[in-house]
């Protein structure tokens, strides 16, 4: 079977990093816990993986200070679909890193779908999410990412100060989001790769593609300014009024929806 035919019956993994410690956030408040929107910001991410129905299997990665609570969040609302709650590491790849080892000693097949996402961007789109899955029938690695508005600056050191070296062409310059998506053996393949490189600290699990198997495509997915990263606290109103937009949009949908029945029934 060559890679672009689609593997109808792969696994669709998502992998949950919610092992940060917020630095840039309160490190006495774990962002990943707290509620916007009235839920918990790592229960609308893992929600909008247990709701696609593309979406097989859950794997949470977190950090011991937030451990318990994940646990109990997801026993009370019962995500059928995660597996697997596993302990992240050091910096966020160290956490990717744990999610793939855990991931290949359950066995997952080599051409399984991973979509790998930050826990705190609660309102990832299903279309971002189901964007993931379909580049993977075409691709073996994507992401989210949405395209820059401003001008970007590529910089380097010239003493104590930022120089500018280089301006991409702004059709080229995108922000990169989550989920990040590959194939198993691909992402797996990739760190097992970098891991020779002790002074490798990438920001994303897109880099260590593109820096490690150079040549791999990695497919950009429509991503939206919605799929806001909580980063800091200035985030969170942000974060409020992207929920409150949010249960709006549903609620209007629900009303079109009860009209439509309810017009049905008039018909008959
Ligand atoms: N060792 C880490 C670091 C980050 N993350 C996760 O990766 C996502 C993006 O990271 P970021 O927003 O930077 O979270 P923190 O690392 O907690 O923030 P900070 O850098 O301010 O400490 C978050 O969902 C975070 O929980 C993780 O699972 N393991
Ligand atoms: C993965 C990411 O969200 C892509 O923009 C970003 O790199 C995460 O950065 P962070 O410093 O771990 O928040």
């Amino acid at each position: 079977m060559t890679d672009n035919e689609s593997h109808a019956d792969a696994p669709v993994v998502a992998v949950v990093l919610a092992a940060g410690f917020g630095t840039r956030f309160d490190p006495n408040n774990p962002k990943q816990l707290v509620s916007v929107g009235g839920k918990a910001i790592v229960a609308w991410s893992i929600e909008a993986f247990e709701t696609d129905p593309r979406v097989t299997d859950i794997v949470v990665v977190v950090n011991p200070r937030v451990r318990s609570a994940v646990e109990e969040l997801v026993d009370g609302a019962g995500y059928p679909k995660v597996r697997l709650i596993i302990d992240g590491g050091a910096e966020r790849v160290d956490s990717t890193m744990a999610a793939l080892d855990a991931l290949a000693a359950n066995g997952i097949p080599a051409d399984a779908k991973v979509l790998i996402h930050d826990a705190v961007r609660p309102f990832v789109l299903r279309s971002s999410i189901d964007g993931c899955i379909d580049a993977l029938d075409e691709y073996r690695a994507a992401t989210v990412a949405v395209a820059s508005t401003d001008t970007v600056l590529l910089t380097r050191d010239l003493g104590d100060r930022k120089v500018v070296d280089s301006v991409p062409d702004r059709p080229n310059t995108f922000r990169a989001q989550t989920p990040q998506a590959f194939r198993f053996a691909t992402i797996r393949d990739a760190y097992a790769r970098a891991a020779e490189d002790p002074d490798f600290h990438p920001t994303d699990d897109t880099r260590v593609v593109v820096d490690y198997l150079p040549g791999e495509p990695v497919a950009i997915v429509a991503g939206s300014e919605t799929n806001l990263k909580v980063t800091t606290l200035a985030d969170l109103p942000i974060a409020e009024r992207i929920a409150q937009d949010a249960a709006k949009a549903r609620a209007k949908e629900r009303m079109h929806e009860v009209l439509a029945e309810a017009a049905g029934r008039m018909r008959r």
